[in-house]
């Protein structure tokens, strides 16, 4: 048996990878385009927003020292308009919702609480709580100059709209990440194809290109190729020349026929770690050929999903400019008892309910059933101890 201490420690591992992780080039997208990729720098505002004191409902514009009124209707703004002129003691401006304030008026009467009588205006409801009531403040959003996105962080839907009202129709983020897989081993035919006796669909390539989907790379599925380290070799150097990242599935192993890191070093390429200490995952493999990032991940269905999920998804984040490229942690009560963890840390397939977290399926890192059912990786980190039902333990969520 290999002895633990030859291991990588999974957080070790990923650090590694990231560290050496190259930036991809920056670019200017269209808003609707830079979706899910990292700020390459801080987006900051250009205008304030709200731009002045703003309306949050429809009604009247009056000065709070004037009520309970009643007021003379002497103006109507709309929302786009400037007001023509201020208004004084006694007075109040019709106002729509988005609407700017004339000056003088500090509070909104809501139409519901008001009735007008030609230009006469009275109190019919409880009227304003306090000054200042139902105005937004200029700036009260953002101020000209502010950071809405800093680098580094995603650009989720929100700040898409954030950014647009600060003033940007373009945002800077990184190139796509151009992602190879490779899939090897002489048992494996093509999804839908027809099986030789001994072998099995593939499963892996098409499994990861849909974990990316939401991941700014393009992926290009170079096939499989047979166990034969001059064959492999060749597939590795022509699918690195087009790739930011080269992901190789199977033959990560130490049997006769895991050719991948031999057939890595006949290309020249560098392995900057080897072996993990997970469950599934540990024959995972990290280096470099020339510009190109190089994982191997296991064969294992679990096994290639997992070590995506904590190692090939982080790269591409790193590679986007992501600052924080790991995947999120939740800490969860468990729904049952698990037990004390070895040397390698476990990522048992779970399913999130009732606000707890269930290992679900058969823990076999070749079967794939019980990681279809799951919705979260419960974390059992390496020499944990036993845990009760109800005790927390962290999980990522993989939905
Ligand atoms: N003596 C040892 N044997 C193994 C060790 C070890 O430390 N000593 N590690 C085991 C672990 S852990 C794993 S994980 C696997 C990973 O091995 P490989 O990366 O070399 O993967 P393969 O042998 O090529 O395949 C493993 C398994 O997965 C199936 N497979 C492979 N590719 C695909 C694919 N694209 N789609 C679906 N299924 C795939 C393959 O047929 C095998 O059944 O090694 C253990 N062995
Ligand atoms: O990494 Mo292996 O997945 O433990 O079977």
């Amino acid at each position: 048996m290999t002895p633990a201490p030859s291991l990588l420690p999974v957080s070790e591992a990923q650090a590694r990878l990231i560290a050496v992780a190259p930036l991809l080039p920056p670019a200017l997208l269209p808003l609707a385009e830079a979706a899910g990729r990292w700020a390459a720098e801080d987006v900051v505002a250009r205008v304030d927003h709200p731009f002045a004191d703003l309306s949050a409902m429809d009604g009247y514009a009056i000065r709070h020292a004037d009520l309970p009124g009643p007021w003379q209707v002497t103006a109507t703004i709309a929302a786009g308009r400037m007001p023509a002129a201020p208004i004084g003691p006694g007075m109040a401006a019709r106002i729509f919702t988005g609407a700017p304030l004339p000056a003088g008026a500090d509070t909104i009467l809501v139409q519901e609480d008001a009735r007008r009588d030609g230009d006469r205006l009275t109190l019919a409801g409880d009227g304003p709580d306090r000054r200042g009531a139902h105005v937004r403040r200029r700036a009260m959003n953002f101020a000209a100059g502010d950071t809405l996105i800093p680098a580094g962080a995603r650009i989720a839907p929100a700040r898409i709209g954030l950014a647009a009202l600060g003033g940007h129709a373009v945002l800077p983020v990184r190139g796509r990440a151009r992602i190879a897989l490779l899939s090897t081993g002489d048992e494996l035919a093509a999804p839908g194809a027809p099986l030789r006796p001994g072998q099995i669909h593939a499963a892996n390539a098409a499994m990861i290109a849909a974990q990316l989907a939401a991941l700014p790379v393009m992926v290009s599925d170079c096939g499989i190729i047979a166990d034969d380290r001059a064959a492999l070799a060749r597939a590795i150097a022509d699918a690195a020349a087009q790739a930011d990242i080269l992901v190789t599935i199977g033959g990560a192993s130490v049997g006769d026929h895991d050719l991948v890191q031999p057939a890595l070093a006949d290309c020249g390429a560098t392995l900057d770690f080897w072996r993990i200490a997970m469950r599934p995952g540990k024959p995972l493999m990290a280096g470099q050929l020339s510009a190109t990032m190089v994982l191997g991940l296991p064969g294992n269905p679990v096994s290639a999903f997992v070590t995506s999920a904590l190692f090939l998804m982080p790269l591409i984040a790193a590679m986007g400019g992501a600052t924080a490229p790991l995947p999120p942690t939740l800490s969860l009560p468990l729904g049952e008892a698990l037990p004390a963890v070895g040397p390698r840390a476990d990522y048992l397939r779970g399913r999130v309910a009732d606000g707890r977290v269930f290992p679900v399926g058969v823990q076999d890192s070749g079967v794939l059933t019980g990681l279809a059912r799951a919705d979260a990786l419960i974390i059992r980190p390496a020499h944990a101890p036993a845990l009760p039902a109800g005790a927390f333990a962290d999980v990522h969520i993989i939905a």
